[in-house]
C-alpha cells in the first residue's frame, strides 16, 4: 500500500473550476452520446459535465472498492473491487468519468468493461495516469486528495500553537 504523506484539500469552488476545465477539453473531442459516472466519486463531476456540455443521457457503473482503515484520518486501504451495476455495450461515444485515478485499479476494471469509452478524471496520480484519456490536474502518488463532500468547516488550530516550543 502507498503511504500517503501529503494532504491536498479541494474546495467546492476549485472542484467546480476544474470540472468546467474538463468540460472544455471534452467538448473539443466530441460529439458524445452520453456520460457514464463511476460511483460514487464520479457523480459530482458528471453532474457538472452534463450541465456544461448539454448532455442528457447519464448512466452509472456502480463499484465498491475501498475499505475504511489502516491509513487513518479518513484515508483508506484498498480492498476487493466489487461491481454492483454495469452498463450494456462497449462504451463507444461515451465519456466515462471519475473524480480521480490513484493506483489505476478502478480504471483498469471499468476500461475492461467498456473498452471504447473515453475515460476522463479531474485528478490523476502517476500510477493511474496511463489509463486516463483526459484529466486536468496531476498530484504526486503520496498525496491524499480530500474532496469537498468528505470535509466540513471546523476550527483550525493556529500554526504557532501546533509548533513545538
Ligand atoms: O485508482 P484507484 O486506486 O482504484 O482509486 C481511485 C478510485 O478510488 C476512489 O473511489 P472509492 O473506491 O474510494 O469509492 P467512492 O467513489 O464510492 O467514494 C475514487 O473515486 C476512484 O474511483
Ligand atoms: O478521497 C480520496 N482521495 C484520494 O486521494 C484517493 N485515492 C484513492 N481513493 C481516494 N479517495
Ligand atoms: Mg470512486
Amino acid at each position: 500500500m502507498v503511504p500517503y504523506s501529503k494532504d491536498f484539500p479541494v474546495s467546492w469552488e476549485e472542484l467546480h473550476r476544474n470540472a468546467r476545465a474538463l468540460s472544455w477539453r471534452l467538448l473539443e473531442q466530441g460529439p458524445w452520446k452520453g456520460i457514464i459516472a463511476i460511483t460514487r466519486g464520479g457523480l459530482v463531476p458528471a453532474a457538472i459535465l452534463c450541465r456544461e456540455m448539454d448532455i442528457r443521457l447519464i448512466d452509472t457503473i456502480c463499484v465498491v472498492s475501498y475499505k475504511e482503515g489502516e491509513a487513518g484520518q479518513g484515508a483508506m486501504a484498498q480492498g476487493d473491487l466489487n461491481v454492483l451495476k454495469g452498463v450494456e455495450g462497449d462504451g463507444e461515444g461515451f465519456i466515462l468519468v471519475d473524480d480521480l485515478v490513484d493506483t489505476g485499479r478502478t480504471a483498469a476494471k471499468v476500461r475492461e468493461m467498456l473498452p471504447k469509452a473515453h475515460f476522463a478524471t479531474i485528478y490523476a496520480k502517476p500510477a493511474g495516469k496511463p489509463l486516463v484519456d483526459t484529466f486536468i490536474t496531476e498530484v504526486s502518488q503520496d498525496t491524499w486528495i480530500r474532496f469537498p463532500w468528505d470535509m466540513e468547516y471546523t476550527f483550525s488550530t493556529p500554526l504557532a500553537d501546533r509548533h513545538e516550543k
